[in-house]
């Protein structure tokens, strides 16, 4: 004979799954149809979706050699949940063939499920799917209310544990999104001024321990002022997000673009020696030449130099970043007064200072 204190035991367990968050929801409504399986002694465990017509396995604990598994498909109107779902309420059955109400519905016709009792599980306003453990058996007696009071703690368990885990989502997908929008350029999708120093950071401590190189190219677009001012703002953003596509296609994997601003662009070649750096730049001058919003080829001026790490282990990431950058920025405004449309390299203009 089923006592009221049955529920207190459910109320108890469903206390410890609760507690077991830390395993992951999988872990935890598995462990709540295996309760509710000992409760009420039956050997089949369900916790269903419904999608559109269709009943989906989200959840389920069967016996050997049944073979139900999580996301197994069935037609909604043909199971046992379509029964609970039209009843709105709990639905406790214990012998469905003997049942004037059930023995000819399809659910029974196409499983043969004697012993059932299931209940609706609602989420935001809508049926979501069913929480039901059945029997190819007859139950052994009647379902009473405390069987109905515990069916109706569980559901209401997962009802809470959908929606914590909805609010969990949106908070990923807010974090997700604030993070995006700190260290992304919105326009162009690549990482900006922040992003990259976030990056760069990292990159230089790492090669500060290997010793390697690398070499730092500031990209900067010629006379963008004239592309706005005669086709229109519009088309300067379009320009701008095609120049970050060229230049990220034309990287290879472990290069690094961020968009410093404005029409500037910062390009990170780790452990590139000159020659491929100057070979991944001429080949992006190429490509961006190629640009199709514009009737007249874009062009662009680039200052590259060269970061040799054996004297960086003892100097801030930071002030090694902060040089590189003044390097190449001195270098990006000889070419834009040699006339654009060209590469220097910062080790260029100091070799041709010391010849004087
Ligand atoms: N469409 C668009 N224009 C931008 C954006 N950010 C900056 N600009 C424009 O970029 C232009 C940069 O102009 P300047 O700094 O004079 O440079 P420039 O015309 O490219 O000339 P040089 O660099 O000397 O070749 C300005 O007209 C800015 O308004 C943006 O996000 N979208």
């Amino acid at each position: 004979m089923l006592s009221p204190s049955s529920s207190e035991a459910v109320i108890r367990r469903l206390y410890q799954i609760t507690q077991d968050y830390k395993q992951g929801f999988d872990h935890q409504i598995t462990e709540l149809i295996r309760m509710g399986l000992t409760r009420f002694n039956l050997d089949i465990g369900i916790l269903s979706h419904i999608e559109g017509k269709h009943y989906v396995i989200d959840h389920c604990v069967v016996p050997d050699g049944l073979e139900l598994h999580q996301g197994d498909k069935f037609n909604f109107d043909s199971t046992y949940c379509a029964i609970t779902c039209k009843a709105k309420a709990p639905v406790a059955i214990e012998h469905m063939g003997e049942d004037d109400r059930y023995a000819s519905h399809p659910a029974y016709q196409e499983f043969g499920l004697e012993s059932y009792i299931g209940i609706p599980i609602c989420f935001e306003d809508e049926v979501y799917g069913t929480l039901n453990f059945s029997s190819a058996i007859p139950y052994s007696r009647k379902f009473a209310d405390v069987d109905i009071d515990a069916l109706q703690l569980m559901a209401s368990w997962i009802e809470v544990e959908l929606i914590r885990r909805k609010q969990e989502q949106q908070l990923e997908d807010l974090n997700r999104k604030l993070k995006f929008q700190a260290y992304y350029d919105s326009l162009t999708n690549i990482p900006n001024r922040r992003g990259m120093f976030q990056h760069m950071m990292k990159e230089l401590k790492r090669l500060n321990r290997s010793n390697s190189k690398g070499s730092l190219s500031l990209l900067d677009i010629d006379f963008f002022k004239k592309v706005n001012d005669t086709y229109g703002h519009s088309v300067g953003d379009a320009v701008l997000k095609e120049v970050a596509t060229k230049i990220s296609d034309a990287l290879r994997e472990y290069d690094y673009v961020a968009r410093l601003g404005g029409e500037e662009f910062v390009i990170w070649f780790p452990d590139a020696d000159d020659s491929a750096n100057l070979e991944a730049c001429r080949r992006i001058m190429e490509s961006i030449g190629t640009i199709e919003q514009l009737p007249e080829p874009l062009t662009v001026s680039i200052g590259s130099c060269q970061l040799d790490c054996k004297n960086c282990n003892t100097i801030d990431a930071a002030e090694v970043l902060a040089e590189l950058l003044e390097k190449a920025d001195q270098a990006l405004y000889h070419a834009k007064a040699a006339g654009r449309n060209r590469l220097v390299r910062y080790e260029d203009i100091v070799e041709t200072q010391n010849e004087y």
